[in-house]
């Protein structure tokens, strides 16, 4: 009988599972009542393999809850222009609630440029300046919120865990996962700290936190000794790591060391099945948000 305390694995899979549920519940009464099915658009420019798999995800995530999806892939060399004209025309069809951008970009494209073209009424994942912008005012409401912080925050609030007032550590500064997840965190009344790869002492820093929000992806940097007993851990990260013995040739971790987290934390996102599945279900939850929005429907 061990006597090291264990700590609450979040289930991100069966919290996506619940929401997916309520939202195909609001979709079929959408339906029902003023006959709009929500659409997302994904454009998919390259064939990274990660990339291709999420999009799959997410084409099957569409289908389970009666989203319609519109999916275009484009060669690794199509131009950038290629890719505006196809936005565009996603920005005119009113049967597209949300339009999906899949990143990273082919280096030879300016992403900022792509990205400025999604109009903001469709920009499901949140990452218009205008809708980022209005997430870092006070008393200002952004359209969408991006989906990787949103589900983070969605865990915390279905597992029950109270932010307001706590000291939170984000590690990791990025556009689409670090950044607005330090601002969510800020709207719900934590003290946020963000830890990145020019910070002096982050063991320090992030050893003071009650919540850990790590976005990174370095598989394990974060070790027990950085962690509050009691702390509660999302772990963002989805590194890939070499293993012969899984039937794939590797096997995803975390960015946090989940063996010693789990001895110390008082609960801690697993990797896979915590933060991943949540992001697909809150891209969901922002087309049917967007789908009303765009019909008035309550
Ligand atoms: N415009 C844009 N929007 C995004 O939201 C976006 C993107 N680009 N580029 C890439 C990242 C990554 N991302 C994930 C989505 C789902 C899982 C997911 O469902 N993971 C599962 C399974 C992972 C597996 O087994 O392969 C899990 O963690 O349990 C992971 C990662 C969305 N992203």
């Amino acid at each position: 009988i061990s006597t090291e305390a264990s700590a609450m694995v979040i289930d991100g899979k069966s919290i996506a599972k619940e929401i997916r549920h309520e939202i195909t519940t609001e979709i079929s009464r959408m339906k029902d009542e003023i006959g709009v099915i929500p659409g997302l658009a994904v454009i998919l420019v390259g064939d990274r393999k990660d990339s291709a798999t999420y999009v799959r995800n997410k084409k099957k995530a569409c289908e389970s809850v009666g989203v319609k999806s519109y999916e275009v892939c484009l060669p690794e060399d199509s131009t950038e222009e290629e890719v505006l004209k196809f936005i565009s025309g996603f920005n005119d069809d009113p049967e597209v609630h949300g339009i999906l951008v899949q990143l990273p970009l082919p280096s030879h494209m300016n992403e900022q440029n792509i990205l400025n073209a999604v109009s903001i009424e469709k920009d499901v994942d949140g990452f218009h300046p205008l809708n980022i912008g209005r997430l870092a005012m006070r008393g200002r409401e952004p359209l969408f919120v991006p989906c990787t912080p949103k589900g983070c925050i969605e865990l915390l609030h279905r597992c029950d865990i109270d932010i307001k007032g706590k000291q939170a550590v984000v590690i990791g500064r990025s556009n689409i996962v670090g950044m607005p997840a330090a601002l969510l965190l800020l709207r719900e009344d934590a003290t946020v700290s963000i830890v990145h790869s020019r910070t002096k002492n982050p063991e320090e820093i992030t050893s003071q936190a009650d919540i850990i929000i790590s976005a990174v992806g370095q598989p394990n940097m974060v070790r027990g000794s950085w962690i509050k007993p009691g702390a509660v851990i999302i772990d963002v990260g989805i590194n890939p790591v070499e293993d012969a013995t899984s039937p794939r040739g590797y096997r995803l971790v975390g960015d946090v060391c989940y063996e010693e987290a789990c001895k110390i934390a008082s609960a801690v996102t697993p990797v896979p099945g915590g933060v991943g599945p949540m992001t697909i279900a809150m891209l969901l939850s922002n087309t049917l948000s967007s789908a009303k929005r765009m019909h008035n429907f309550q």
